[in-house]
């Protein structure tokens, strides 16, 4: 069976639909991840973005099912046309290797100080593509260096010649030199960070340019996300609260939340503290209905009774809120629902 079947299944390279992962533990499931829905373009740059804790790392996880165990999934999620939740171990694996790659945080365990950087890659490109000519490895080698900004000469070099942030970059050329469909890249900064913004959004562009990979990029910089990424999701308590073209999302962000991350990054940078205001809930036992609802500036009543839903913008966006909703004349509440929500006083013991 070809995941490749058809031309349709190969524009559209991964596509979520009211994905869930879970984490069991003792005081009952953690959701970090609730119907989820959204689907990812060949070439695509999706910008993934939220406070700690809602369940970024876990989505990034999940769609490439490299979960913890006691961790589950389920909805759908197919990648290239293939559902990825009922195929067997042996096939997730095989994909996986190939076609499916990941840039962890602290990329750095799997080299070995014993073997030349050259026969990290052929090694790597052996194993997944059997019969590969030598001349091909050192192309290939070569070309997944020069997009991660490394120098040719350094091809036959052992990895302690290398500096800390060269040797994370390696990695990723490591996962990148066998073309997969589509990175996850968790907040690829220790190995980015001794790079400029500028630098690292060039090397997204040619990773994008020169591999046609699809990208899900897991980040706290929304600089480097306004500037590289096509589109952005904002996720909040397990959920893509928002999601649309970056200029849009920066531009028009619809979703409260969006709004409030957008202005506590903003002034992080240039006046010092402002948080939004609260913290994201335990998923265990997330707020019903809107789960932003106990910190949004623009609740209204229904905010606590009924879960908004996803619907697409004039703007090209999809968000899950009622004031947009409204705003933009796609439901029509009746006074009571939009009346501005009556919030009880958070007691000490709900705060602790
Ligand atoms: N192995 C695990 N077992 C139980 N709960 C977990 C596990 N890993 C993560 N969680 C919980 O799942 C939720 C989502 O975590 P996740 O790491 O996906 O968030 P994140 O958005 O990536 O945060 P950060 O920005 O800090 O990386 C959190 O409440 C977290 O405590
Ligand atoms: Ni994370």
């Amino acid at each position: 069976m070809s995941p490749r079947a058809d031309d349709q299944a190969v524009e559209v390279v991964i596509e979520a639909e009211d994905l869930r992962v879970w984490y069991g533990t003792e005081r009952g499931p953690v959701r970090a991840v609730d119907e989820v829905d959204f689907t990812l373009r060949r070439g695509e740059i999706l910008g993934l973005v939220g406070e700690s804790g809602c369940g970024k790392s876990t989505l990034g996880r999940g769609l490439l099912g490299l979960l913890p165990e006691g961790a589950a999934r389920d909805g759908a999620l197919r990648f290239l046309g293939t559902d990825m939740l009922t195929l067997s171990r042996r096939e997730q694996n095989r994909l996986r290797g190939r076609e499916l790659g990941m840039i962890f945080q602290e990329p750095l365990t799997r080299l070995n100080p014993l073997m030349r950087i050259s026969e990290h890659f052929a090694e790597t490109l052996r194993v997944h593509e059997k019969g590969i000519s030598k001349d091909e490895v050192k192309r290939r080698s070569l070309q997944a260096l020069r997009v991660m900004g490394i120098p040719p000469t350094r091809f036959r070099a052992y990895p302690h010649e290398f500096s800390g942030g060269m040797r994370q970059r390696l990695m990723i050329a490591l996962t990148l030199v066998l073309r997969p469909s589509f990175v996850v890249a968790d907040e690829p900064t220790t190995a980015l960070d001794v790079l400029v913004e500028a630098q690292i959004i060039r090397i997204l562009h040619d990773l994008r340019d020169t591999f046609d990979t699809s990208l899900l990029l897991i980040t706290h910089n929304l600089g480097i996300v306004a500037e590289a990424c096509d589109r952005v999701a904002v996720m909040y308590a397990g959920k893509i609260v928002e999601i649309g073209p970056a200029a849009e999302v920066f531009r028009h962000p619809q979703h409260p939340y969006t709004r409030e991350l957008l202005r506590s990054t903003i002034s992080l940078s240039t006046t010092g503290l402002n948080f939004i205001e609260g913290a994201p809930p335990d998923l265990t036992t997330p707020p019903p209905a809107c789960r932003f609802h106990p910190r949004c500036p623009d609740a209204m009543s229904v905010c606590a009774t009924r879960e908004p839903p996803a619907l697409d913008l004039p703007g090209g966006s999809r968000a899950a809120c009622w004031a947009a909703a409204a705003r933009h004349d796609l439901v029509t509440l009746d006074a009571e629902e939009s009346a501005p929500l009556e919030r009880e006083e958070l007691s000490v013991a709900d705060e602790a």
